[in-house]
């Protein structure tokens, strides 16, 4: 079953090409949708809900035409905007209940649903004060809430943790992912941070320039590679040699050692295991690390990729060539990660 489906969809402003050609099936569960600045994130969850029409091809979400039943789209899916639209001289609660009556709730579920809803995003006493008083992660949880209080299917959140600090971050990305887990809503969640999509989603979506770049789980991005990272407190020359007499290959990779055996190619097998416990009683060093090293999705932004990784193969999209900005090696690092054009 897909929760969202678009074929070939294109638009076109005057100047630029937002979407070119799109065509993605996307399932139930979270899904993260990643792309530099301007690579068609906000134009495809516009053609999506309906509010913006494509200039060739066709979407269908929840098996609705976004062409002809945009209505019932927005019925049956909550929007979180990326930019601050909130009115700031009402609270909260009003502005959320105003919200959930604007979508058919009668009064007393409304207030009910907000009720709950703001205590899901972690809002309590505050959201009886007016928005304008807020910080920016109290204003995304608003933003939130009022996407969820219908009680959607679908959820579509443009940018939700910008302008966060790290906490805010993890807090919303927290949030988000219990939106799926604790209420089987799915969720199309976009980010120009790769390391976030990683943790919290089930499926990533990577698009350039409007065009797919790669579409598939979060764990064949990440999936177990073909190598054992090994770290010892000395001689990793020595180690090195005896590995690669043994029959394996082995490269450096900043203080580790990245060690296949040619037949074992999962790197998990006893042949690659067992030669380097060998080589390290041999050598008499200790061992500080030796686990499975495993891909991570920046990596598919990074043109000179030497690790055969899921995004270097024959067969697979090559991503963006790594120019200035291009997401570096560490994910985690929120300030860093950006994938810039
Ligand atoms: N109404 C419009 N008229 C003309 N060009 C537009 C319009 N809306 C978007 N664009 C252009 O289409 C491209 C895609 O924009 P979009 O906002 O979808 O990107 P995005 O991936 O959401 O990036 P960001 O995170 O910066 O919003 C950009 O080059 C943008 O300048």
């Amino acid at each position: 079953m897909t929760v969202i489906a678009t074929e070939s969809l294109s638009k076109r402003y005057p100047r630029v090409t937002a979407l070119d050609r799109l065509s993605v099936d996307i399932t139930p569960g979270v899904t993260g949708l990643v792309g530099a600045n301007g690579a068609g994130k906000s134009t495809l969850i516009k053609i999506l809900l309906g509010l913006s029409p494509a200039t060739e091809g066709s979407a269908r979400v929840l098996g609705l035409d976004v062409a002809t039943e945009g209505s019932a789209i927005r019925e049956r899916v909550g929007y979180m905007p990326e930019h601050d639209c909130l009115p700031p001289d009402v609270s909260a609660t009003e502005f959320v209940v105003h919200m959930a009556r604007m979508s058919g709730l009668p009064p007393s579920a409304a207030r009910e649903r907000t009720a709950d809803t703001l205590r899901h995003v972690g809002l309590y006493e505050e959201r009886y004060r007016p928005i304008g008083g807020y910080s920016t992660g109290m204003k995304q949880r608003v933003k939130l809430a009022q996407a969820l209080v219908h009680d959607p299917r679908l959820v579509l959140l443009d940018e939700p943790t910008n302008g966060l600090d790290p906490v805010g971050r993890d807090e919303m990305l927290g949030l988000i992912r219990r939106v799926h887990t604790d209420f089987g809503i799915s969720v199309l969640v976009t980010s120009h941070l790769l390391g976030e999509l990683e943790r919290t989603c089930d499926h990533v979506v990577v698009i350039d320039g409007g065009k797919l770049l790669r579409s598939s789980s979060t764990k064949d991005f990440t999936q177990a590679t073909a190598a054992l990272a090994v770290e010892v407190t000395d001689h990793e020359d020595r180690l090195l040699e005896l590995l690669t007499a043994a029959g394996l290959t082995v490269r450096r990779e900043g203080m580790s050692l990245l060690v296949q055996a040619a037949e074992d190619k999962d790197g998990s097998g006893p042949g690659a295991y067992d030669a380097v416990r060998d080589a390290v009683v041999e050598l008499g060093v200790g061992l500080i690390r030796m686990e499975q090293r495993r891909h991570r999705i920046a990596e598919i932004f990074r043109s000179d990729d030497t690790t055969g990784g899921p995004g270097a193969g024959p067969g697979t999209t090559p991503g963006p060539a790594a120019g200035p900005g291009a997401a570096p090696d560490d994910p985690r690092e929120p300030q860093k990660e950006g994938v810039s054009r």
